[in-house]
């Protein structure tokens, strides 16, 4: 395929050497420089995108691509409060769009068990549920994408817990969450490349449910695949619907 790779950042450079490596090959690449005078003519002809920008930059990402017919794979988070116009969108363009808070297979089966786990332990109410993240210095959003998507699997069956709530540790007043609120704490710690643990404590003792990121490769590897599994297709889809354990 000819994939064009927007931002050329820690993700992109590693996405990059993946996709050489499974026989793809770079259309273009996309920085905050030569971004402004992108036009739709400049990408058409690819096969795919694969975006890793800054959360301000991937909804006009989506829309170039939308604008130019070329499928998009889009690992930036920081915009899922965009999610249903995003989607509205690309249905009505009958384009394709797939997004993932995170490719790794790591933590998408973290994401399934994560469910598991909730569903098993909602008659328990004596648990309470907490989620943790932990990032490197350099992130722009807080909480992590992953954590959305872990806190959002915890609430599908909880009927203590209606919502979540963030709080960035060192950055600013501590928040006690109300029992409803389901609390998002976010650590920024030199250069860790991801780590999500899901806390359930009772008064005799806590279950803890945790996943590691050693380094990017994972989430980069899987977003190749994801652009694998996107080509030829239309539609609006999660990169949960690539893997066969959530059928
Ligand atoms: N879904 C997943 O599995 C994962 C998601 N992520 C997410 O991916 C995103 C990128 O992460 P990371 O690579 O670490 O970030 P970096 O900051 O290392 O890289 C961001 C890149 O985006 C470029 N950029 C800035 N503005 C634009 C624009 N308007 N259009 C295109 N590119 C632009 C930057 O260019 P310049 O260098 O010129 O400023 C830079 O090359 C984050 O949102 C992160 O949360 C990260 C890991 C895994
Ligand atoms: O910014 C990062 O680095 C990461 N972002 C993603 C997120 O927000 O969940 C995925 C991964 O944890 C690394």
């Amino acid at each position: 395929m000819n994939i064009i790779l927007l931002g050329y950042g820690k993700m992109g450079q590693i996405i990059e050497r993946y996709a050489l490596k499974r026989g793809h090959q770079i259309f273009l690449v996309v920085d905050e420089h030569n971004r402004p005078n992108l036009t739709a003519d400049d990408i058409r002809g690819a096969d795919v995108a694969i975006d890793f920008s800054v959360p301000s930059a991937a909804l006009d990402n989506m829309n170039l691509c939308l604008e130019a017919g070329v499928p998009i794979v889009v690992g930036t988070t920081g915009w899922y409060d965009q999610l249903e116009d995003v989607k509205a969108k690309c249905l009505a363009f009958g384009g394709s769009i797939l997004y993932g808070s995170n490719f790794s297979i790591g933590v998408n089966v973290f994401f399934h068990i994560n469910r598991m786990l909730a569903k098993a332990l909602q008659p328990y109410k004596q648990y309470d549920v907490q989620v943790e993240e932990i990032h490197h210095i350099h992130k722009l959003d807080a909480p992590s994408g992953t954590a959305i998507t872990i806190a959002e699997g915890i609430l599908e069956s909880s009927d203590v817990k209606t919502n979540w709530v963030n709080t960035v540790v060192g950055e600013q007043d501590e928040i006690i969450p109300k029992p409803q609120e389901l609390l998002i704490e976010s650590h920024r710690i030199e250069e860790v490349p991801g780590t999500h643990t899901v806390l359930y404590s009772s008064e005799v003792d806590q279950i803890e449910f945790k996943h590691t990121a050693h380094s990017r490769d994972g989430f980069a590897l899987g977003a190749v695949v994801a652009a694998e599994w996107l080509n030829g297709k239309k539609g609006f889809y999660q990169v949960t619907e690539i893997f066969d354990f959530n059928k």
